[in-house]
């Protein structure tokens, strides 16, 4: 099937970036098969859906062609910080915001650690083709950055209808495909988007985890940025990360509390984390399907908790953290990315504005006893955090680190440092 599937789905704008504007009702100037109309060539990018859906535009970054999940992205701002999480290896980015890359990107608005890996996001969608950078921070123009990175990118269509494709259908599998001079085996890639086995079931922590390969860096580290003076080493408490794929704004923020962090691969071994003498434990975000992490981060996370040195964990720690409690996780329909989303805490009642990012999900049906819902999404009900009751451990689905995003859940941190805090009987912080 071609894009008529799309076609319900159009907005009121014609659906190319550069063509010339329709003004029509809704629905008109959706031709998503049509020949690209910024040039007068055939399209030099293809989205092929695993159920044989084509998109076609114009190819943007690097070229060549990957299989992943196609995921929406409502953030406005942030793209540099998005594209490099490693939470999204294996997915491609739909931004619903229309212009990207107006503020070309820099080193410093990286979140991977490790970005000589590439972890982050393997494919891009635009609406609207990357303009030349505006801003005295650009050090690059995002195209070039893209394929200095290896992200394949598509532009030039209607993000909206592909966004409400998406909410319709799930996030679909996809082979994104880039070439130049625009020649694509087009039931070559219809067969390798259903060939696909997709996320589920799919161990990607291990690789996203920076210290995994010593191709990139020594470990176990030290974190060393985000201190107000003194450096790592005179920080007053010890946090050892668990590295699945960690953002470093988190690090930033444990930093930013007088933490010194010591990021550990992910296949760290229990003993070998405690042997550290950490104050707090913290389980990082990452991607891939954590109940395809059960044979190494799972286990161990299982002994941690039977100590009691505080624990947190962010998104993917949240799930793997559930699932060492005895909790099960599931994929969701089309999954959480934006900078905008509601989520109650329970503990206090107070409503946050938070920054999520994630595939997959606690199942709250399926916590043990002991275990407390503490956090909910506000849009669609789903688990966003826990807590082991008499226990200093607690995780939350969201990103409380955002980055991009609204900073409403950065007490968090101070929640779990006071935790830190706690047990060396000084006094707690004010949480916000
Ligand atoms: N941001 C994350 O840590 C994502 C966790 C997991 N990979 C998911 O998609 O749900």
């Amino acid at each position: 099937m071609r894009c008529d599937k799309l076609r319900p789905y159009a907005c009121e704008h014609n659906w190319q970036s550069d063509g010339p504007k329709t003004s029509g009702p809704a629905g008109n100037g959706m031709k998503m098969t049509a020949t690209a109309p910024w040039t007068t060539e055939k399209p030099t990018a293809l989205l092929v859906l695993a159920d044989g859906t084509v998109i076609e535009g114009k190819g943007i970054g690097a070229t060549g062609k990957v299989q992943a999940e196609v995921v929406f992205n409502t953030a406005l701002t942030g793209y540099e910080e998005i594209l490099t999480d490693p939470s999204y290896l294996g997915q491609i980015v739909t931004f619903t915001f229309p212009h990207i890359g107006n503020i070309g990107t820099n080193d410093e608005d990286i979140e991977d650690l490790t970005p000589a890996a590439r972890h982050g996001a393997v494919g891009v969608i635009f609406k609207a083709d990357i303009t030349e950078p505006s801003n005295y921070r650009a050090a690059k123009h995002l195209d070039a950055w893209l394929k200095s990175r290896g992200v394949i990118g598509l532009c030039g269509i209607d993000t909206r209808a592909l966004t409400a494709w998406i909410r319709e259908n799930g996030a679909p599998n996809a082979v994104i495909a880039h070439d130049p001079n625009g020649v694509f085996d087009l039931e070559t890639l219809k067969a390798e988007a259903r060939a696909w086995s997709g996320l589920e079931g799919l161990d990607l922590a291990k690789i996203a985890s920076s210290g995994q390969s010593s191709q990139w860096v020594q470990t176990p580290w030290i974190w060393n940025e985000g201190y107000a003076e003194l450096g790592a080493d005179k920080a007053k408490y010890h946090v050892v990360c668990l590295d699945y794929g960690v953002k470093r704004n988190i690090l930033r923020l444990f930093a930013g509390l007088d933490c010194k962090v010591t990021v550990v691969p992910a296949t760290t071994s229990a003993e070998d984390v405690l042997a550290m003498q950490p104050d707090g434990i913290f389980l990082s975000n990452g991607p891939g399907d954590p109940a395809a992490t059960g044979e190494y981060a799972v286990p161990v996370i299982r002994k941690l908790i039977k100590t009691d040195i505080p624990v947190f964990g962010i998104c993917l720690g949240h799930q793997m953290l559930g699932l060492a409690l005895g909790a099960r996780t599931e994929k969701m329909h089309q999954g959480h990315h934006g900078a905008n989303h509601p989520v109650k805490d329970h503990t206090t009642g107070k409503v946050e504005i938070v920054s999520m990012n994630h595939g997959f999900a606690v199942d709250t049906k399926s916590l043990p006893e002991g275990v407390e819902e503490t956090h909910v999404s506000l849009f669609d009900g789903t688990n966003c955090g826990l807590r082991v009751a008499g226990k200093q451990i607690f995780s939350v689905q969201h990103h409380p680190e955002a980055s991009p995003g609204p900073q409403d859940s950065h007490y968090l941190f101070r929640r779990f440092i006071n935790m830190v805090r706690g047990k060396k009987g000084e006094a707690a912080l004010a949480e916000r």
